[in-house]
């Protein structure tokens, strides 16, 4: 067994509130994300996940604990990262190759650097050609696929993914799904993936680790390790008779109170 890698995200006690303390995002999260390895996030609408995205990226301040990137405290967004959204968030008025060059672009890389990065995404996510359209004009497995580019041209060591599938109809996601694992399975473009699911079925399929979340106030509540290795195939994962136990097994723990549900009204 090779040494385990250090750990690219490492969240301490981390907790997140609004109003006041009165809405209690997430509470207490001690996690660990493994460099470059994919930790699939689920858990009930409205327990944090999104918000421990946001503040991983800087981009939200938490209210206590902290969360460190690559050994640094976070306090603004930090180099290295970049986040997919589920929505996409393209801009309407710029074309594909525009809205790809977006993040390198603001980070002021060079014309050359701009051409070579995106043009190598725009061509590893089936793209070329596509260049010139607007985002109206492309399917919304297409537009992910941008949104996907525009990540990836800043070549962040870490991508934050909430939900990036999941307005996607099911054969675009799945078509997507295994996209994304190929593209993970190559050497020079894996990364440290944190992955928000709603979905058990992906978080199985993509995950090293499948982080489940208790309802609001959110909290940890089982890290799973999946057993299937790399590279994966998907048919062969989905048809592992321990893929339907691992299913049957997260659904229970999404659907049962947490053991200690009284603690989770205790002050942060
Ligand atoms: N800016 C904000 N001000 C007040 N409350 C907020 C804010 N952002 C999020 N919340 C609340 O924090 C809680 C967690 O929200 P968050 O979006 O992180 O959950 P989630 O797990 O990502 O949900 P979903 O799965 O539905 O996307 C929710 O109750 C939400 O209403």
């Amino acid at each position: 067994m090779e040494t385990p890698p250090a750990a690219a995200i490492r969240a301490r006690n981390a907790s997140k509130l609004f109003l006041d303390g009165a809405v209690v995002a997430f509470r207490q999260l001690d996690l660990e994300v493994r460099t470059q390895e994919i930790l699939c996030i689920v858990g009930p609408s409205g327990c944090g996940k999104t918000t421990f995205l946001r503040c991983i990226a800087g981009l939200i301040d938490l209210s206590a604990g902290d969360i460190l990137v690559a050994g640094k405290a976070v306090s603004g967004p930090p180099d290295s990262v970049a986040m997919v959204f589920q929505h996409f968030g393209l801009l309407p008025w710029k074309t594909v190759y525009q809205n790809a060059a977006f993040g390198l672009a603001m980070a002021g890389a060079s014309r050359e650097t701009i051409r070579d990065r995106v043009g190598h995404y725009l061509d590893l996510a089936g793209l070329s050609g596509f260049e010139q359209h607007y985002p109206y004009q492309l399917s919304g497995g297409m537009q992910q696929r941008v949104g996907l580019v525009r990540a990836l041209a800043i070549n962040p060591a870490i991508l934050l993914m909430d939900e990036p599938f999941a307005a996607l109809d099911a054969q675009t996601r799945e078509i997507l799904q295994n996209e994304l694992l190929e593209l993970m399975e190559r050497p020079d473009e894996r990364k440290t993936m944190v992955f928000i699911t709603h979905s058990i079925d992906e978080a199985i399929l993509l995950g090293d680790r499948v982080a489940v979340m208790t309802a609001r106030p959110g909290r940890l509540k089982e890290v799973i390790e999946m057993p299937f290795g790399r590279p994966r195939d998907p048919e062969a994962v989905r048809s592992d008779p321990r893929f339907a136990e691992l299913r049957a097994h997260i659904w229970h723990q999404l659907h049962t109170a947490p053991k200690r549900a009284a603690k989770t009204r205790e002050v942060a």
